[in-house]
């Protein structure tokens, strides 16, 4: 359940009001439900109970310092992609046993920063990293644990072909025949303890069945490799759990859990540990994005309302064609919509583009969009959107990227400020003779 809801037809974030946000924070500005992040891990966490998951959140979804914190506090690890990512995690005060790094390009000096952090699992992806893998954690003088991410050859369901990982021929993890030879390489390896089997599909995937025929097939790996005298201890199914975008269309939690927990639950009963890496399913409807109409043109027949967040802003609509529903913060003649999905059936609605100010042809948060009428100075909200929103943020055009609040009950903080100019040019070369 997200917390964003309309009270007196106003849009109100748990008891904030986001007009009052908007004005004390300016637009574009992102809004996070720190009571939906809370709710979301711990619902998840509860609808696999019986396999006692570690759950490491993948910072790459939203990954702000106070958030990381948070879910932190409520118990979570961190899954991580990069020597940054792992940067954040510890910064946020994530115990290093709970963080996990995947990741297909992992430099040495980000290898190195893992060992040395005491990490609780190296995520390989390639024969070639798990060699590194050795030397560096013998250079460190430490022994460091590790799993190796299989690719499964497993398609998504509903899930884009930009965003699928676990499919022959994709760069990700490695080949399923591979493994068991990986495993028999690491008994001479005398720095990495290899002891689980990593996979993560794709995202988002919109229902429980491709995770039941990876596992499948995981399963027979493990009984292969137990065979050849290999103990696995970890089994990481990744993330990819849908967020609810348009209501009703994204499966819950109940139901993934309802497939996974009883393909793992002998291998718990034998003391094995599962660790899952969830991010949109629980940041997406934790957050939203507040921007307002700067200006109402006619192009070529179309209403175009442009507003003041673009592509660079939040680019899932203008790179996957992402649908995010969006609606005025106070909607002309009080027109709140039932649901995401109902509102087409509401009357006095007209169709707008709703265009950024970035200069690309393909900066459109939507496209012939049904909304009530808009007038110029207007807050809409984009939902949904605080997964891969402000994580995928970008300068170009020298935009500058959104301020971050984080309500909680009746209050809101401020948990990144908008960028600056002088943020743009920071970390450039003075120009010789000047001060910039
Ligand atoms: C290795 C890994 N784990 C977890 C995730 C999180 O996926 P999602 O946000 O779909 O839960 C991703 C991103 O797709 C990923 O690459
Ligand atoms: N960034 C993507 C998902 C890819 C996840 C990266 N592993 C999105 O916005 O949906």
């Amino acid at each position: 359940m997200d917390r964003f809801d309309y009270h007196d037809g106003v849009l109100h974030c748990e008891e904030v009001n986001l007009e009052d946000v908007a004005a004390e924070y300016g637009t574009p500005t992102y809004v996070y439900s720190r009571d939906t992040f809370r709710t979301h891990l711990a619902d998840l966490t509860a609808a696999f109970a019986e396999l006692d998951p570690l759950v490491c959140y993948a910072v790459k979804t939203c990954g702000n310092l106070h958030l990381l914190h948070e879910l932190g506090q409520a118990g979570a690890g961190a899954d991580v992609v990069s020597g940054g990512e792992l940067h954040r995690a510890l910064t946020a005060g994530i115990p290093a046993e709970r963080i996990v790094f995947a990741g297909v390009g992992k430099s040495e000096d980000e290898l190195r920063e893992a060992v040395t952090a005491g990490i609780g699992c190296v995520n390989v992806e390639s024969e070639s990293e798990l060699e590194l893998l050795d030397r560096v954690a013998a250079g460190a003088g430490r022994t460091v644990r590790a799993a190796i991410r299989v690719n499964p050859d497993v398609e998504g369901h509903g899930t884009p072909q930009k965003t699928t990982t676990g499919t022959r021929g994709s760069k990700f993890g490695v080949d399923l025949e591979r493994v068991p030879g990986l495993f028999a390489r690491a008994i001479a390896l005398s720095h990495v303890r290899l002891v689980g089997l990593h996979m993560h599909l794709g995202s988002p995937i919109y229902s429980p069945e491709p995770y039941v025929r990876a596992l499948t097939r995981l399963l027979d790996l493990l009984a292969k490799l137990n065979a050849d005298g290999h103990e696995i201890e970890l089994i990481n199914i990744g993330g990819g759990f849908a967020a609810d975008y348009e209501t009703g269309l994204a499966p819950g939690w109940d139901a993934y859990a309802a497939a996974i927990v009883p393909l793992l639950k002998p291998f718990v009963a034998n003391g094995g540990r599962v660790v899952t890496e969830p991010g949109r399913s629980i940041a997406a409807n934790a957050g939203v994005l507040l921007t307002r109409v700067r200006y109402l043109k006619d192009a070529g027949g179309h209403r175009v309302a442009v507003v003041d967040a673009g592509m660079t802003n939040m680019i899932r609509a203008a790179f996957y064609d992402s649908f995010h529903f969006m609606w005025p913060v106070r909607p002309a003649g009080a027109l709140v919509p039932p649901s995401r999905s109902e509102h087409p059936r509401l009357a006095g609605l007209h169709r707008y583009d709703v265009a950024g100010p970035i200069c690309e042809s393909s900066d459109y948060l939507a496209r012939d969009r049904a909304l009530p009428s808009l007038a110029e100075g207007d807050l809409i909200c984009l939902f949904a959107a605080g997964a891969y929103g402000m994580a995928m943020a970008s300068q170009y055009n020298s935009s500058l990227r959104p301020a971050e609040v984080l309500v909680e009950g009746a209050d809101s903080r401020l948990i990144r400020r908008r960028d600056t100019y002088a943020d743009l040019v920071e970390a450039e070369l003075a120009l010789p003779g000047t001060r910039f």
